[in-house]
């Protein structure tokens, strides 16, 4: 998918990630570890283009133009919002995830870690792990593509457990839409069948879901 001499390139962040892992957390704000503004903007742009080129081939499988469902996510507008993630230890997993089970709000989510394992998905009933491999990145496909498509891309749930006795770091990239712009199921989707989605302003979609009100 990447051009691998690019992605390399702008994974040594992530593989700093890696190194890091059993620093302080407040050691890593302290020493702004993060603020290597060139490898995030090169990784951002990476970040686009995958995007791009994955929702692409999505519209495709749907019979639309590659542009349908980027557009659909605000086109330009779409926004990436990159998000580190800290998880302690835990010595008694059975209290707690890191992160519940849940699908993302966004568009389309691109993960990677550090070399502690946790990131589980749901597949065929039941929680599979999701290996740790820093020769890929983790693609999950989140609630708009799904209200986009009506429903013919489901939404993947995932949650992160944590480990008892290493931290864990995670490095999601979020594309998403912008927070005015109105996301629902896509016109040429809707002739034939009926709309399942209702279509929201991207910042309501947020405040009704992360408050857990009904959607539809
Ligand atoms: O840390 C992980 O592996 C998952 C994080 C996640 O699912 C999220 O932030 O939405
Ligand atoms: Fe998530």
């Amino acid at each position: 998918l990447f051009n691998q001499d690019k992605l390399y390139k702008s994974l040594h962040v992530i593989n700093l990630c890696g190194l890091i892992s059993n620093i302080k957390y407040n050691k890593i704000k302290s020493d702004n570890i993060f603020c290597n503004r060139e490898v995030n903007e090169e990784y951002a742009r990476e970040i686009k283009k995958l995007s791009e080129k994955i929702m692409g081939w999505l519209s495709e499988g749907l019979g639309l133009h590659r542009d349908a469902l980027k557009e659909g996510l605000g086109g330009e507008k779409v926004e990436y919002l990159m998000k580190i993630i800290f998880y302690p230890p835990c010595p008694k997993l059975e209290l707690l995830y890191g992160a519940p089970h849940h699908t993302d709000l966004n568009g389309i989510t691109f993960l990677i870690a550090d070399e502690v394992d946790g990131l589980q998905a749901f597949q065929d009933n039941k929680w599979v792990d999701v290996k740790y491999d820093d020769s890929g990145i983790v693609v999950i496909i989140a609630d708009q593509i799904k209200r986009m498509s009506n429903g013919r891309y489901k939404s993947g749930e995932h949650r992160a457990t944590m480990d008892t006795v290493r931290t864990r770091l995670s490095w999601p990239v979020f594309a998403e839409p912008n927070l005015d712009h109105v996301v629902g199921p896509l016109a040429e989707l809707v002739i034939d069948d009926a709309p399942k989605y209702k279509p929201y302003v991207y910042r309501e979609y947020k405040f009704l879901k992360m408050n857990k009100f009904p959607l539809d």
